[in-house]
């Protein structure tokens, strides 16, 4: 059973649970008031705009009482998976590094981009390839992520970039578009692997990248590594 946590605002919580109903998995959705995840073998924080993106985005959905919870979860080593609006709070909650801002040239964008897997150490891509690329969709304002140059160097030298983008549609730094904790139990991203194709029939790669939420940790990343 996958949980999914809605905060007012929030508005990917359909399309994330469509995507898993088609790859015949079950979720709940589960209230930013509540505070039991005990359940769940992975969590997702859907995209939208939880609290209306005032402030900053994500920045009052962070002292939710689930999100206490989820820093736990986590902590504990349990499944954490942010898309887009679900990335942003992440960040805010310090369970992942940096910050993501306001696109350059100050537009909301919406369209496909293609990405390509950086890494398979994670909970995102651990039944991907390494160099495989696939389109996603965006659609987002505050997407270009952001962190120190000390900050960004670790991510790259330990292998925390999970994905980056082909070409960069919001500024990004290092073109990122998805990166993972240390472990690789938390990942956040800003493409929306669950819009891949959903109402058609999501494409095999974001079947893939989805699945991977459910993969036992290590499997496939350690026959890879
Ligand atoms: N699709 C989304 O999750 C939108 C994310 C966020 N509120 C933004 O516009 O940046």
């Amino acid at each position: 059973m996958i949980g999914i946590i809605v905060f007012p605002g929030t508005n990917c919580e359909f399309d994330v649970q469509g995507a898993y109903r088609e790859l015949g998995r079950d979720t709940t959705i589960v209230a930013h008031h509540e505070r039991d995840l005990d359940d769940y073998e992975a969590v997702v924080i859907p995209g939208g705009f939880s609290y209306g993106d005032y402030l900053r985005t994500g920045a009052i959905a962070r002292f939710s009482p689930i999100m206490e919870s989820v820093i736990r979860y986590a902590g504990a080593g349990g499944k954490v998976l942010g898309i887009c609006n679900g990335f942003q709070v992440l960040t805010e909650a310090g369970l992942l590094p940096g910050a993501l801002q306001r696109n350059v040239g100050l537009s909301f964008i919406c369209g496909e981009v293609t990405v390509r897997v950086e890494q398979t150490n994670s909970i995102l891509t651990c039944g991907m390839t390494v160099g495989e690329e696939l389109s996603l969709p965006i659609n987002h304002f505050e997407g270009n992520y952001t962190a120190d140059a000390d900050t960004l160097e670790r991510l790259e030298t330990q292998g925390q970039v999970v994905l980056r983008y082909v070409q960069n549609p919001n500024g990004s730094a290092n073109d990122i578009a998805g990166i993972a904790n240390v472990e690789g139990n938390v990942v956040g991203l800003m493409p929306h692997p669950e819009r891949a194709g959903l109402g058609f029939g999501l494409t095999d790669q974001a079947k893939a990248m989805l699945e991977s939420l459910l993969m036992p940790r290590g499997s496939r990343a350690t026959q890879s590594a």
